[in-house]
């Protein structure tokens, strides 16, 4: 799939006073007194709603909550308000509806920074049909089209799909990138052995997906309401279970697809059973064979709870959709309970990539205390599943393109291409970050001597003249005279604060096994390069949405136009990195017209268990820092004088 144009390539000019139509995410889960009890759903999507604020929009949020089949109370949005206004700090105005007199009015009358929650648009079947009628009439408000709604962007529906045939630009959120850049990099090429683990109530929708798992995975683990299919088809009784009766034939003929492929399934051996769906039922843990009658299955058994732990222990990527049993009560949170331990463990101690999503999987996680400990928490259940699957998400698919360009070294001049694929992002970067190193280097006059040594190779502009040392010692300063209207002193902190949040990512994986897989001939990358990239970009754009970023992995991103170009290297030296050889960093730079402006580097030194890190920095006319002192190239003229730096 293309990349996507990000909200960030808005500026001002395009926001301000302009009504935008943001669909988000906000099916959170609701307990019977109507209180949210998990609303990462709601602070994934602030971000991106900030944004349009600060910059002088006026946002229609739009979202589901639920399968509601038309107007149904207890699915509307009008509990969300209170949380949402806390997060934004603006007073959230709510609609009765998402469509009709009301919504216009409510929308003519918004104020630039100020936010109009629509009502769920699932009240409307149109929604969940696309249809185009409804489509133009949920735009019909609204000047622009924001999707952040990552985990509703599986769906073709009229407000994630439809409305983009009506509003322009059609643009990503920021969260809706975050989640792609994660994903897309740690599910097409997963660390061997793979495990999906599949749970949860959407039995219908999701059983459908482990037929495209089982050519991805080596591990298939099924919990929560997905296994009583598999048990009928088995000639099991269920009792009351949760049952999809049209669905007996395919669990059967996936379980054999399974064999076929020498795919683990494991089913659980034993479950726990309630007399009825209460918090206080009666329960007892029974073989998966011999649920009793007029009983429900609630939660998987402690046998199944081994068997699976001694399973995950095998694997090096797991990814995890839907809660084991109704976690909700705490009487059938004990299987849910024990899969979020078993992955925050291997998480921390066998540097196992964990990747935990959907609503409800993540509010179980959260409830445990042990989001922080996995690798990523996504806001999509179905929509991750289908990214692995391979799919195309047709609310990712609609949205405009990104402008692809080219650097051309030269200058600071971009030239746009037909298509752009990885590899060429790379060809495009490689000699251009080692450009910006030499640049910089000879710019600042007093740049670290590792730099020289770049310089001494030769830049790639001129095949080793400008930007290298001179025959006469000197060398020539190519600097920006200036960092153009924003101070240096400003750039550098985002500079640093980027390559902080980029190294901190690194340490967190350095002494961690890796995922290795290779993008070029000799060329090694990581996830680590990836998440470092996507947490740099977070920084910067957040600071500077309109600039633009030439970032190793992701490409060029931003604003064609904008005078300042952001080189990001997120992490410099992989394969040392890769081999816990200590010699890698974080590389960022900034140039303004073309020209180098500010950088700073993050080298790590020390070696495996005891690294630590160096920051260098240095701005044009602002002299070169290493940890905060000031640095100065040597004055010597003698070979033998020189103190080479690492
Ligand atoms: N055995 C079961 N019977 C009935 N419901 C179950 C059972 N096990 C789990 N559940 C319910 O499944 C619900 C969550 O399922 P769901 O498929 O929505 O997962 P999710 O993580 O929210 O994914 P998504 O984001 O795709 O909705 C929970 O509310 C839980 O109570
Ligand atoms: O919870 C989810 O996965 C999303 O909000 C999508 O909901 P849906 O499965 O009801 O379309
Ligand atoms: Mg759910």
């Amino acid at each position: 799939m293309a990349a996507k144009r990000s909200v960030g390539t808005l500026g001002e000019a395009d926001l301000r006073g302009k009504k935008v139509f943001v669909r988000a995410d906000l099916n959170v889960p609701l307990d019977d007194a109507q209180k949210i009890t998990d609303d990462t759903r709601i602070r994934a999507s602030v971000p991106t709603v900030k944004f349009l604020l600060e910059k002088g929009a006026k946002v229609i949020l739009a979202s589901h909550l639920g399968r509601p089949k038309g107007v149904t109370p207890k699915y509307s949005l009008k509990p969300l308000v209170p949380r949402l206004s806390e997060l934004l700090g603006v007073d959230v105005v709510m609609a009765n509806d998402c469509i009709g007199e009301e919504v216009e009015k409510l929308a003519a009358a918004l104020l630039e920074g100020g936010v109009l929650l629509l009502e769920n648009v699932r009240f409307y079947k149109e929604e969940e049909k696309n249809d185009p009628e409804f489509a133009k009439k949920l735009a019909s408000v609204a000047d622009l089209y924001v999707n952040d709604a990552f985990g509703t962007a599986h769906r073709a529906h009229a407000s994630t799909e439809g409305v983009t045939k009506f509003l322009k630009p059609a643009v990503a959120g920021f969260l809706m990138q975050k989640e792609l850049d994660y994903l897309v990099g740690a599910v097409a090429n997963p660390k061997k052995p793979f495990a999906a683990i599949v749970g949860g109530s959407k039995v219908s929708t999701k059983i459908g997906v482990i037929e495209s798992l089982l050519a991805k995975v080596d591990v298939l683990i099924l919990g929560g309401g997905m296994i009583f299919t598999f048990y009928k088809a088995q000639g099991y009784a269920v009792g009351k279970s949760l049952v999809e009766e049209d669905r007996l034939e395919l669990a059967t003929s996936l379980i054999e697809k399974a064999k076929a492929k020498g795919v683990s399934l494991l089913l659980p051996t034993d479950v726990v059973v309630a007399d009825k769906f209460a918090a206080d039922a009666e329960s007892k843990t029974v073989p998966a064979s011999a649920i009793p009658d007029g009983w429900m299955g609630l939660d998987v058994g402690p046998d199944a709870i081994k068997t699976f732990s001694e399973a995950l222990d095998t694997c090096n990527t797991i990814i995890w959709n839907g809660p084991m049993g109704v976690f909700e009560f705490e009487k059938f949170a004990a299987g849910t309970d024990a899969i979020a331990k078993k992955l925050a463990e291997l998480t921390t101690t066998k540097g196992v990539t964990t990747i935990i999503g959907g609503g409800d999987s993540v509010a179980a996680v959260e409830k445990a205390g042990l989001a922080e400990k996995m690798s990523h928490i996504s806001t999509g259940g179905g929509a991750s599943l289908e990214l692995l699957e391979g799919k195309t998400l047709p609310g990712v698919l609609a949205l405009d393109e990104a402008e692809e360009k080219r650097i051309t070294p030269e200058h600071n001049t971009y030239v746009p291409v037909d298509h752009n694929p990885q590899q060429e992002h790379h060809n495009t970067l490689k000699p251009y970050s080692t450009f910006l190193h030499t640049e910089l280097a000879a710019a600042t006059g007093s740049w670290p001597p590792r730099a020289r040594l770049q310089v001494r190779q030769g830049s790639p502009r001129d095949g080793g003249g400008t930007g290298a040392v001179r025959r006469d010692g000197q060398v020539p300063k190519v600097a920006s005279p200036t960092t153009g209207p924003i101070p240096a002193a400003k750039l550098l902190a985002v500079i640093q604060d980027a390559a902080k949040a980029g190294a901190e990512v690194i340490m967190e994986a350095v002494n961690k096994p890796r995922n290795i897989h290779y993008k070029g001939v000799a060329d090694l990358v990581t996830d680590t390069d990836k998440l470092s990239e996507s947490v740099i970009l977070e920084v910067v754009r957040k600071k500077f949405p309109d600039h633009l970023i030439l970032g190793e992995e992701g490409g060029v991103i931003g604003d064609a136009l904008s005078e300042y170009l952001w080189c990001i290297d997120p992490l410099d030296g992989t394969t040392n990195f890769a081999h816990g050889y200590p010699s890698f960093s974080v590389s960022i730079g900034v140039l303004f017209r073309g020209k180098p402006a500010a950088s700073t580097v993050v080298e790590f030194c020390g070696g495996p268990m005891c690294w630590s890190t160096c920051t260098v920095s240095a701005s044009s006319g602002g002299g070169a820092y290493c940890n905060g002192q000031k640095i100065h190239v040597s004055k010597t003229d003698k070979v033998t004088h020189f103190l080479l730096y690492k």
